[in-house]
């Protein structure tokens, strides 16, 4: 098939890579040159394992990117997917002016794309986005109907940063969201090896979809609150929150995914998603108190890992190194990484901040918001006469350090991940052990 994708970030430049591989032809467009370049170099423009070398196996053969939406007329897709930001306003509601503008944009081209091309929403918008915004926007802009002349549809991605490619080719279920069989059955022939697979397929409607999506999120942020409260009550008791959280998860109602405590979710989709879901029920008239509950515990975990270090130490006018800049190991990306509050709240303490993280991806990005923050290219140095140091990304590396603790002027270690081996000669605190 003929498959177009808007917007080529971690989840376009990852289904375009995953989709040519299962034999279609695919065109991504995206406003950034850059990315377009690397695309067509045949790189990633994401740090994700085993995207380049699909990029580079696919690129210029069936996998192409334009910055021009005019391209996609001569490709004639059978489909397009928006995989467009979904981004937060200030007042937490979603910001779906981005999609907007890339459906109007492909809605231009629309008007000249034989055939009757379904337009696939796989960006994170809330219930009723598709329909009134989406929708629109293309029919505005084409002069063509909805279900007449193109067909919608909504196809939630469920891709872990760090893992998209594999996530992508071993999905727990695909969600197609349409409300007519031609959008069903084009979805059906994009997925089709999934399908033969064995992959269940929700098939549902439009408003249905995007929910899924949220309530998948949502679920998932609030399981880690949840272990996160527990745990946070498990340290005023002494307790290991990881011997709890391993014994609980055998209950396979519970099950054990998704129950390690400590610095919280980061990333760019949970404290969005989250914040977007409850702005949108509120809009309806309800609510969600349990939802917001897990905001507001995860937003207080890197401010119990500082008071945890304002225990032991006053860090005004010392160097304190940051272990970790990542939102998790794996990835590049920095976004609502917990790494920010803590940079932040010890900068008001007037320390000073070396950090390392093993991704030089994720230390450039981080560099970008922080200017005065030395960033070092490996965990010596930055421990290198520190009087404390915090632990916010579980890299697997930081496992093995050891000796490197005893380059420290000083021996506060607070660990935010539970990843630390070493003890002896620390005065180690677990954030929820
Ligand atoms: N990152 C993730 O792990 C996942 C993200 N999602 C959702 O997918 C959507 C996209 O997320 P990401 O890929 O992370 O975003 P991203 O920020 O990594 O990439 C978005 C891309 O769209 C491009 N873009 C922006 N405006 C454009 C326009 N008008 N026309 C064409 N291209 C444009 C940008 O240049 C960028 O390359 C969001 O709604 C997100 O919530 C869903 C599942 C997983
Ligand atoms: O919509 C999205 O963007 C995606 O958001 C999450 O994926 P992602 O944010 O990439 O990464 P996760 O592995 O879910 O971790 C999210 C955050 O939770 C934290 N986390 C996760 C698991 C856990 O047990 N404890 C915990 O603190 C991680 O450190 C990280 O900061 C979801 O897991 C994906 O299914 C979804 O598609």
């Amino acid at each position: 098939m003929q498959i177009g994708i808007v917007g080529s970030g971690y989840v376009g430049t990852t289904v375009a890579a995953c989709l040519a591989d299962f034999g279609h032809d695919v065109m991504n467009v995206d406003i950034d040159e850059s990315i377009v370049r690397a695309l067509n170099d045949g790189e990633a423009p994401v740090s994700e394992p085993g995207l380049d070398a699909l990029l580079e196996r696919y690129a210029g053969e069936s996998l192409f990117a334009t910055s021009d939406y005019e391209d996609l007329v001569d490709f004639a897709p059978d489909v397009v997917f928006l995989a467009l930001p979904t981004p937060t306003n200030d007042d937490g509601s979603i910001d779906t002016s981005i999609v907007e503008a890339g459906a109007e944009a492909l809605g231009t081209v629309l008007a000249d794309i034989e055939g009757h091309p379904i337009v696939v929403v796989k960006s994170t918008v809330v219930p009723g986005t598709t329909q009134d915004v989406v929708g629109p926007a293309l029919e505005r802009e084409s002069g063509k109907r909805v279900g007449v002349d193109f067909g919608l549809a909504v196809n939630p991605e469920f891709l872990k940063e760090g893992s998209a490619v594999e996530d992508f080719n071993d999905p727990d279920k695909l969600v197609f969201g349409t409300d007519d069989d031609r959008a069903l059955e084009a979805l059906e022939a994009v997925y089709a090896p999934l399908i033969e697979e064995g992959t269940p397929v929700v098939d549902t409607d439009l408003r249905a979809a995007e929910m899924i999506k949220y309530a998948n999120n949502a679920f998932l942020a609030a399981k880690v609150s949840l272990i996160n409260d527990i745990g946070n009550i498990c340290k005023e008791f002494g307790i290991d929150a990881y011997e709890v959280a391993d014994a609980i998860g055998l209950d396979d109602r519970i099950g054990e995914q998704f129950l390690r405590s400590g610095a919280g979710w980061g990333g760019s989709c949970f404290p969005k998603d989250t914040k977007a879901i409850v702005a949108a029920a509120r809009e309806q008239g309800y609510d969600p108190q349990l939802l917001q509950a897990a905001i507001d515990v995860n937003d207080r975990q890197p401010q119990r890992m500082l008071d945890l270090l304002d225990s032991h130490v006053d860090v005004e006018g010392e160097r304190v190194a940051v272990l970790g800049l990542a939102f998790k190991p794996g990835t590049d990306d920095v976004r609502n990484s917990r790494a920010i509050p803590i940079i932040e709240g010890l900068q008001e303490r007037g320390a000073e901040v070396i950090a390392y993280d093993p991704n030089v991806g994720a230390r450039d990005n981080m560099a970008e918001r922080f200017p005065d923050v030395e960033f070092l290219a490996s965990a010596s140095p930055t421990l290198s006469g520190a009087a404390a140091a915090l632990v916010v990304t579980d890299w697997p590396e930081f496992a093995d350090l050891d000796r490197e603790f005893d380059l420290m002027s000083g021996n506060v270690v607070v660990d935010g991940r539970r990843i630390v081996e070493r003890r002896d000669g620390l005065v180690y605190e677990g954030l929820t052990w």
